[in-house]
């Protein structure tokens, strides 16, 4: 198989000429496991190691690989080992605030071309959640497509009245509906996948992304997990791993995420809540604080609908949460800067510690 069809264009091989050795070879990381990175070069996956460099001067896990990456390979003696030497630059990194105390995020995968939101149409659906996920994915510079599990469950109309609120909030992206038990809507799905392009799934536990992956693969190699009648799902093991589908196409399946807390963002907000952002542009203050200051063209739509009031709340929330999280970015930045970083050798520990931190994909997390 030639290496374009793992995804790789001239926009890689410049930066290959550029950043490889001559004794290097490249291949793009499909898994990582306990630390180890599963790589496949073009013709075998392959495990690869990563070099001693990479855990010097650590200021962001931005450094390490994740999966999807592009890197530069030396192979040892018996072929199936590398050590990976660069990490080449991304187009796209998908990334979330990590879980718990550490301010860091947490690099999802990379060079995705199109996310798929998988949504339960079923159960439990929030405009919120949607433009939550649409703000993490315009941050990442990726298209999104919003998929629609469990048509089955729901009536044409029903399904109708959740597009028109999405419509309403000013949410224009493609929505397909499908279900995995009938299997409608699963050609569609397919048929949007191109040869050559990187996809992935994101949406909370439960809601169809391992039933739509077999169903896409044709085998089941995914477990699926029966939910309990409400349609919550239970929370299942993760796995995160690049997958070349039949017809051309790869895929990547996220874990079923609960929390989705932003990291910070700024383009991702832009996105999501442009119309938000010009109103406010038109106050008469450029500092307006669209609290009762006169001539607040926020108050002014949401007193006349024109602003939806949930919509405007959710863009409060997360441009809160995202300063928060630029806030204590800086802070931790600053106390764990350490003079002459470059030439300081981490210890074991902190060794250990930044492997526990690259390696989420054996733990549970969502
Ligand atoms: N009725 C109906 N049930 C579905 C559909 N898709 C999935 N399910 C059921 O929902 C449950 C959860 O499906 P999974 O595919 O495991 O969900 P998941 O998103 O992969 O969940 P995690 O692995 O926890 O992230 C299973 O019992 C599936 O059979 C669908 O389109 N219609
Ligand atoms: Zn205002």
């Amino acid at each position: 198989m030639a290496l374009d069809e793992l995804g790789l264009d001239s926009w890689f091989d410049n930066h290959v000429r550029e950043l490889c050795g001559p004794e290097q070879s490249i291949a793009r990381v499909v898994a990582i496991d306990r630390g180890r990175y599963l790589v496949h070069d073009g013709n075998n996956e392959l495990s690869a190691e990563l070099l001693g460099k990479f855990f010097y001067a650590a200021e962001s896990a931005a450094r390490f690989p994740c999966v999807g990456d592009w890197v530069c390979l030396e192979h040892h003696d018996s072929e199936q080992f590398a050590s990976i030497h660069t990490v080449l630059p991304r187009k796209t990194l998908l990334k979330r605030k990590t879980v718990g105390y550490d301010e860091e995020f947490q690099m999802l995968a990379s060079n995705i071309d199109v996310a798929f939101i998988v949504m339960s149409c079923h159960y439990d659906f929030h405009v919120s959640k949607l433009e939550r996920f649409l703000v993490m994915i315009h941050e990442a510079h990726i298209e999104p497509v919003l998929l629609f599990t469990k048509s089955d469950l729901i009536t044409p109309e029903a399904l109708q009245l959740l597009i028109d609120d999405i419509r309403a909030a000013g949410i224009d992206i493609k929505i397909l509906a499908l279900s995995n038990i009938t299997g409608e809507g699963v050609e569609q799905v397919r048929r949007l996948i191109e040869p050559r392009k990187t996809y992935c799934m994101l949406g909370s536990s439960g809601v169809g992304k391992s039933s739509l992956m077999n169903r896409l693969i044709g085998s089941d190699i995914f477990e699926t997990q029966t939910v309990s009648t409400s349609g919550q799902g239970r929370h299942t093991t993760v796995r995160r791993h690049l997958i070349l589908l039949d017809h051309g196409g790869m895929l990547i399946d996220m874990p079923g995420m609960r929390e989705l807390a932003v990291a910070e963002v700024s383009e991702g907000i832009e996105g999501s809540f442009a119309d938000i952002l010009e109103l406010a542009a038109t106050c008469r203050f450029s500092d307006c604080s669209h609290n009762n200051e006169p001539d607040c063209a926020i108050q002014a739509a949401l007193a006349d609908g024109k602003l939806n009031a949930d919509h405007y709340r959710n863009y409060l929330k997360i441009q809160k949460e995202s300063r928060h999280h630029k806030k204590q970015t800086a802070f931790v930045a600053k106390r764990k800067k350490p003079k002459n970083a470059s030439r300081i050798a981490p210890s074991k520990t902190s060794q250990r510690k930044q492997k526990k931190n690259i390696c989420v994909d054996e733990h549970k997390e969502s």
